[in-house]
């Protein structure tokens, strides 16, 4: 067994402390063998003043990190799940995929606290089209701005820019310890997070079969089937976080997976929101096919007024 794993991560506060969870499994899993972190810088990263909407291309946190693996500078790479491409370069695979404990959204209120409570016209930041479209289908009255940066920037910017209310998923908050500014919680039946939002992925090389089975205690079973499903939908969409698109699935009490997903305009007028019910085994032909149905009643609609066509 080698001596020695590198992780590399992206620098933000949000990675830096995704990675550190994963090295300190393997540290406890594997007291002998040394673990280290490589920091490694992403597109994402440095374009920082445009939202990502308009960047457009896929992989913009993964590209450097899958680079750095091909090249063996590195044993793995942990990433969010949901910033990571439905199909991986050659080479590389998704190794592991962690328990998800928080899948949702929250909002960061501090005067008003709840979406229902945010006066007519209050100024609202998110910079992505899936947390715009289903907040607006709510409360179509909000000033919906722009808002990026890392968790740590927005959270800034909140103040600075005397936003509302701001929107950011439960799980970044949470693991940078911000759990006690969320005021609201915001249900799943308002705003489907996006694809594998709150679960880690866990990236290697696709013939590293030794460091896969060192890993395979970080997976996850139940995750696993559950996000199958969600990314089988978006590659069938061709959504990125560049649409309006949100999509969960869980596993419900009699093992069967519940799949929820919508596509919206970016209004937030129009939602087509379905879901399905089906095995675990068929995660993905459930992902696909429910993509299909939403496409159909009117999602591809959107997707061409948007001009991303997903016709196959
Ligand atoms: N887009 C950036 C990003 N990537 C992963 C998370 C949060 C953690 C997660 O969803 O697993 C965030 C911040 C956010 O959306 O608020």
């Amino acid at each position: 067994m080698r001596q020695k794993i590198t992780i590399g991560t992206r620098s933000s506060k949000l990675a830096l402390w995704q990675a550190e969870y994963v090295a300190d499994c393997l540290r406890k899993q594997y007291p002998d063998i040394q673990v280290e972190l490589l920091r490694i810088t992403t597109k994402g990263d440095k374009i920082l003043d445009v939202p990502l909407a308009k960047i457009g291309g896929k992989g913009l946190f993964t590209k450097e990190l899958e680079v750095a693996m091909l090249n063996s500078d590195i044993d793995l790479a942990v990433h969010s799940l949901k910033d990571m491409p439905t199909a991986l370069p050659k080479g590389l695979s998704l190794s592991a995929i962690t328990k998800r404990f928080d899948f949702n959204d929250a909002l960061v209120s501090p005067v008003y606290k709840t979406l229902e409570n945010l006066p007519k016209g209050a100024k609202v930041g998110t910079s992505s089209l899936r947390r715009k479209a289903q907040i607006l289908n709510v409360r179509p009255d909000l000033n919906i701005c722009n808002l990026r940066g890392n968790v740590n920037t927005r959270l800034r910017k909140l103040e600075e820019e005397h936003f509302d209310a701001i929107v950011l998923a439960v799980a970044g908050l949470k693991r940078l310890g911000f759990g006690d500014k969320i005021t609201q919680i915001i249900p799943a039946k308002i705003c489907l997070p996006a694809v594998g939002q709150g679960a880690l992925a866990i990236e290697t090389r696709s013939d590293d079969d030794e460091i896969k089975q060192m890993l395979a205690f970080l997976h996850d079973d139940k995750t696993t089937d559950a996000t199958t499903a969600e990314r089988a939908f978006l590659a069938r969409v061709e959504g990125g976080c560049q649409v309006p698109v949100g999509v969960y699935a869980q596993i419900d009490e009699d093992d069967k997976l519940v799949v929820e997903a919508v596509i919206g305009s970016l209004d937030g007028k129009t939602l087509i929101r379905d879901s399905l019910i089906g095995k675990r085994e068929n995660a993905s032909q459930l992902g696909t096919k429910l993509a299909e149905i939403i496409l159909q009643k009117g999602g591809l609609a959107i997707m061409q007024s948007l001009g991303l066509c997903c016709e196959k």
